[in-house]
């Protein structure tokens, strides 16, 4: 298949290193100069679950599409939140009628921004639990097992959508037909919702604050305000999956290693984070729907503050 990964950070290269070694024909698209010369100069390196690859992918900068003759079967979002629309807009002439429109980002709500640049039957929406660290300009460090849970956003588009599953499973990248999507995602973010703002905030990995005595109760409120806001919207959550999944994502042997890309994102690189797009949009909509939303509100304005204490930018 032919790919475009738009959004090539550390998510991105897990993606296109796969899928490139998968004998698909894929190529990254990126706003990151310095990571685009050392990719385009030594080739995308990763430390793949310890062994030392290298992988020769072709790298444009965003602001340079224009140039790109290729005619994508399937564009994969990995963009942070924030600039998934400035993204969409740099690549919508590589957009043609039959090209399939993967969002993996975390989050709430991004398919709002998609319609605007992709035919709604040509939108795919999805979630991922792999992980990803990215280790400096061109270098990633891949680890660890994950999944991907996807759907298509347009009626009678199964077909499409198990393509694309079949295409990701052909790369290793364990990935599984969602009958609800929606649910998925907010299944999903709950556990972005549970673990990215505290471990930036408390400066550890997952599987450190869940070993804390205070983690269990913490989580529960917050997931709590998470299926409020799911119920309002008659999207179903199941509480014990949920409060399972989060419980999971502490284990040391799947992701408890990792530091969340909040922390990678606000304490390693002084950027600012996804934190409106995951925990605000519960107050968000919290405000909407006349639900009170305490632990999301208290987190949302604690990872400001943090940004604003770091000039984070
Ligand atoms: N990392 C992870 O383990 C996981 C991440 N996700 C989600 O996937 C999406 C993509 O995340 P992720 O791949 O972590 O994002 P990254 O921060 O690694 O990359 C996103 C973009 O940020 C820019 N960038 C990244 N690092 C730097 C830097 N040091 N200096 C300058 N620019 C930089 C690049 O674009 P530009 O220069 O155009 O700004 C890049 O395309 C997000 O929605 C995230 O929440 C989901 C699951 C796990
Ligand atoms: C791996 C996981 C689930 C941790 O919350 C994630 O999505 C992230 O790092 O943003």
């Amino acid at each position: 298949m032919k790919i475009i990964i738009a959004g090539a950070g550390a998510m991105g290269s897990r993606f296109g290193l796969m899928l490139h070694r998968a004998d698909n024909e894929v190529i990254l698209v990126d706003g990151w100069q310095e990571h685009i010369d050392a990719i385009n100069k030594n080739g995308l390196k990763a430390n793949f679950n310890g062994e030392e690859v290298v992988e020769r992918i072709p790298i444009y900068n965003q602001n340079e599409v224009s140039t790109i003759d290729f005619s994508a079967d399937l564009v994969i979002l990995f963009t942070k939140a924030m600039q998934l629309d400035n993204m969409l807009q740099s690549i919508s002439s590589l957009l043609h009628e039959e090209t399939k429109v993967l969002c993996l980002l975390n989050g709430i709500g991004h398919e709002d921004i998609i319609k605007n640049y992709v035919p709604y039957n040509n939108i795919l929406l999805g979630n991922t639990m792999w992980t990803s660290d990215m280790e400096g300009p061109g270098k990633v460090k891949l680890f660890g097992d994950g999944s991907i849970d996807l759907q298509n956003l347009g009626a009678g588009q199964e077909n499409v959508a198990n393509e694309v599953v079949e295409v990701l499973n052909q790369a290793g990248l364990n990935a599984n037909y969602s009958s609800n999507i929606l649910s998925s995602i907010y299944k999903k973010a709950c556990v972005n919702g549970a673990v990215n703002g505290l471990c930036t905030l408390l400066g550890c990995n997952i599987a450190d604050f869940g070993k804390t005595t205070y983690a269990d109760a913490i989580v529960e409120q917050i997931v709590d305000e998470f299926i409020a806001i799911a119920d309002a919207q008659e999207i179903s959550l199941n509480k014990d999956e949920v409060l399972a999944q989060i419980k999971s994502s502490f284990n040391p042997e799947t992701i408890g290693l990792h530091y969340p890309s909040m922390h990678q994102d606000l304490i390693v690189n002084n950027r600012l984070t996804e934190i409106d797009y995951i925990n605000g949009v519960i107050v968000r909509k919290g405000k909407q729907y006349q639900i009170s939303t305490p632990y999301c509100t208290f987190l949302t304005e604690l990872i400001h503050t943090k940004e604003e204490i770091l000039g984070a930018k």
